[in-house]
């Protein structure tokens, strides 16, 4: 026991969601294992579009969305780290418009290191979330392993008319996020323990809140596409939508929204590294990103907010109709036609 890890973000290398697979490496193992090969006129979302979830028609007017989501710990805290889990994994079918229906946990836990009330902790935690999203954790699945492992297998249910994908984007569409970017940052502030109290309760307060608003858009057919900004960044997740759209981007860097205090942390070079590898899979498709400006849009994010097409012309509907849900948005740039990037970063 004399060397076990005491705080549970001593046991990940990455955390949340930076510890997702690359995407040139999961491109590659899905690939070479035919996973991409779905031929079941049912299955309405498969991979093939890097969705946020799979959906599957049942009749004429009900489709199932399904989605897992789990990682190594983000935060100390268990049941923080619960709640987060739950809330980022949640976030998968509403970006699908959909309604969340139950889930199930997936834990691993080592059990020899970690005594089991800090796991019974991290449960409470997503039970708490998905009591706010109104649905049960029904069940799940747990091993004994050498990392602590969480997260939930989401079940959620959506009109097939009113599916949103990440592909659907049009030139001249208005992209709005949100939430503010910099968890990333803050998680790495929080492993090297350099995080205030104050920003940890931002961390919280961004990374805990439901994307729910997902599913009242579902039913808005001027929002022409949707996905969470996760691992992969506002950069990588924005790229994925414009290639499933074939469009490309343009975007304000002044209008990107940033969680408060990140900044300082920036400045002290205090980010993940999987900011770098975000930024190699991207850089050769963006254009105008100036030296350290790269963080703020390759930032992995977990429980990261949506990113929406809205029809150009609908911009005061939209922010009205979201003001009257009491979502707090942000315009960031448009959507424009395929050009010689996919990215355009105005500084
Ligand atoms: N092991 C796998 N087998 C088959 N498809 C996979 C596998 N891993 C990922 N995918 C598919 O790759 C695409 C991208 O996956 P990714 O995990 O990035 O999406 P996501 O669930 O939206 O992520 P996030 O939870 O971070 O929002 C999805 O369509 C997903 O279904
Ligand atoms: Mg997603």
């Amino acid at each position: 026991m004399e060397n076990t890890p005491t705080r549970l973000t001593e046991w990940s290398e990455g955390s949340g969601c930076g510890c997702k697979i690359a995407p040139a490496i999961l491109d590659q193992i899905l690939n070479s294992s035919g996973s991409f090969s779905q031929s079941d006129p049912k299955l309405l979302v498969g991979n093939s579009g890097k969705d946020d979830a799979a959906v599957y028609q049942v009749s004429e007017d009900l489709a199932v969305i399904n989605t897992v989501d789990f990682f190594t710990p983000i935060v100390d805290d268990p049941f923080d780290f619960g709640r987060i889990a739950a809330a980022n994994a949640l976030s998968d079918v509403y970006a699908m418009g959909g309604k969340p229906i139950f889930a199930n946990a997936i834990l691993s836990w080592p059990v020899e290191k970690l005594v089991p009330e800090l796991a019974a902790k991290v449960m409470e935690g997503a039970k708490s979330i998905c009591k706010t999203a109104g649905i049960e954790l029904a069940g799940g699945h747990s091993i004994a392993a050498k990392d602590p492992i969480f997260g939930l297998s989401v079940n959620g249910v959506v009109h097939p008319h009113k599916i949103k994908k990440n592909q659907g984007a049009k030139a001249g569409d208005v992209i709005y996020l949100t939430k503010p970017l910099g968890v990333g940052v803050l998680a790495t502030a929080l492993k090297r323990q350099k995080i205030s109290d104050q920003d940890y309760l931002s961390l919280l307060d961004t990374a805990c809140r439901l994307n729910s608003i997902g599913e009242i858009l579902g039913n808005h057919e001027e929002v022409h596409a949707m996905t969470d900004v996760t691992g992969f960044g506002l950069l990588g997740h924005l790229i994925e939508m414009c290639e499933g759209s074939r469009v490309s981007a343009e975007i304000d860097l002044h209008k990107l929204p940033m969680i408060a205090g990140v900044q300082e942390y920036i400045n002290q070079f205090i980010f993940p590294d999987n900011t770098y590898r975000n930024w190699n899979a991207y850089s050769a498709k963006t254009k105008g990103v100036v030296g350290m400006d790269l963080v703020k849009l390759c930032d992995p994010q977990t429980s990261g907010g949506l990113l929406i097409a809205v029809k150009g012309g609908n911009q005061l509907w939209f922010e009205e109709t979201m003001k009257q849900q009491g979502q707090v948005i942000w315009e960031i740039g448009k959507f424009t036609e395929k050009g010689e990037f996919v990215v355009e970063v105005n500084s």
